[in-house]
């Protein structure tokens, strides 16, 4: 909670109008995500150009008066522990979402902290970026319920460890279908069409001419086989509709008649069948023993040469050294990759290299709007499971 030299700090900051001090006040916060939130309000009143202190002063004690009125309230949250999300951090705006309904602590406050924190944290936040969510954390995490993940794959966490420890653990699947399918589509039009490579070409300081030996192939009308028909392959299924693509798909379940004709797909009985049929293969599978290494050598070589393959799923669905392999001795035409193994690759993997790829930095889910309703999806499933409401989204171990 905010403590009152927060307040004298923030008052005087605002004198001096030195706002990019402003986060000093972070250690008269309890976590980093109260003194943002501090930070934003503050910057928003404090306009250099007008100097009327006063005013200025009375709205600061006024938001203040407001956080202390408001912080007895806030006493009933529970608290989330947000895991690390990689490097890049995640906007703000989605942790403000999360703040109106949980003390949220960050995973670097939490380790300074833990006397503090551990007792206190009843939903650890966490996203396929996360590689925290192991058992040393969980050991120091006695008050958990639920483990909330961003995202629909859950590959990541160990669900019958978790769930052992009488914590559940949920997802986010919905959500991220529409935006995930676009991915798709827009890494298999970048391939078909030479997207990148002629993107770099105009851009290069040394093109003095356009080429013209630089050849796509066709989209409209070719035919796409889609590995895998949950949500996700079948938002890509009636986009490839828009495109007029012939669609097979082979899935471990077959899609009622209505749902197939709706899209025009043709369930295949093997993968055999779809990868000797299709111009372009979009891998959109969970990732499971059953599918870790699915596309190997021999399934490579039983595509057509002039095919494309298009990884949305996980990286590990594919053995990369094969496809490297298939890739340099034209056995198939290209690959388009949103997901690799590792993420990112290390600098010096052929695949970054080879001409005929395109890789993304697993974006599937990467819009504000999907971002929006994954966070909300998250918050709706962690407060279900801690209100003793049905959760909308369990993971349970198979
Ligand atoms: O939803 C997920 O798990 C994704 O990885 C989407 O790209």
């Amino acid at each position: 909670m905010l403590t009152s030299p927060a307040c004298c700090c923030a008052l005087s900051l605002c004198h001096v109008g030195e706002f990019r001090r402003i986060r000093g006040l972070e250690r008269f916060c309890e976590s980093r995500m109260q003194s943002l939130c501090l930070a934003r309000c503050i910057r928003s009143l404090w306009a250099p150009a007008q100097t009327n202190l006063l005013l200025k002063l009375g709205k600061v004690q006024k938001y203040v008066n407001c956080q202390l009125q408001h912080s007895k309230t806030m006493e009933n949250k529970p608290w989330a522990l947000i895991s690390e999300i990689g490097a890049l951090g995640y906007p703000e705006e989605l942790i403000d979402i999360m703040m109106k309904r949980f003390h949220v602590v960050s995973h670097k406050d939490f380790l300074q902290n833990l006397q503090l924190y551990s007792p206190k944290v009843q939903v650890l936040f966490c996203w396929n970026t996360s590689p925290t969510v192991e058992p040393s954390l969980l050991r120091l995490l006695p008050s958990l319920k639920v483990v909330a993940n961003g995202g629909a794959g859950i590959n990541h966490l160990d669900v019958p460890y978790i769930n052992s420890l009488g914590v559940k653990v949920t997802n986010t699947p919905g959500v991220v279908s529409s935006a995930t399918a676009d991915i798709a589509l827009g890494l298999l039009l970048a391939s078909a069409r030479d997207i990148i490579t002629s993107h770099q070409i105009a851009v290069d300081p040394n093109t003095t001419s356009l080429p013209t030996s630089m050849m796509g192939v066709d989209v409209t009308g070719s035919t796409m086989g889609i590995v895998g028909m949950g949500d996700i392959g079948y938002k890509i299924a009636q986009r490839g509709r828009g495109f007029e693509m012939k669609i097979l798909y082979y899935n471990r379940r077959r899609r009622n008649v209505k749902e197939e004709q709706a899209v025009g797909a043709r369930y295949c009985q093997s993968l055999d069948e779809l990868l000797k049929d299709s111009d372009f293969v979009v891998l959109a599978v969970n990732l499971t023993p059953e599918t870790t290494g699915l596309i190997g050598h021999r399934e490579l070589s039983l595509m057509r040469s002039t095919a494309t393959l298009v990884n949305i799923s996980r990286g590990q669905v594919v053995d990369q050294d094969a496809l490297v392999d298939a890739l340099r001795s034209g056995t198939i035409r290209g690959a388009a990759l949103d997901v690799t193994y590792p993420e990112p690759l290390p600098r010096d993997h052929p695949l970054l290299s080879l001409p005929n790829v395109v890789i993304t930095t697993h974006i599937g889910t990467n819009t504000m709007n999907t971002c929006h309703r994954m966070v909300e999806s998250m918050i709706n499933n962690s407060l279900a499971v801690l209100t003793g409401q049905p959760i909308p989204n369990e993971v349970r171990a198979q």
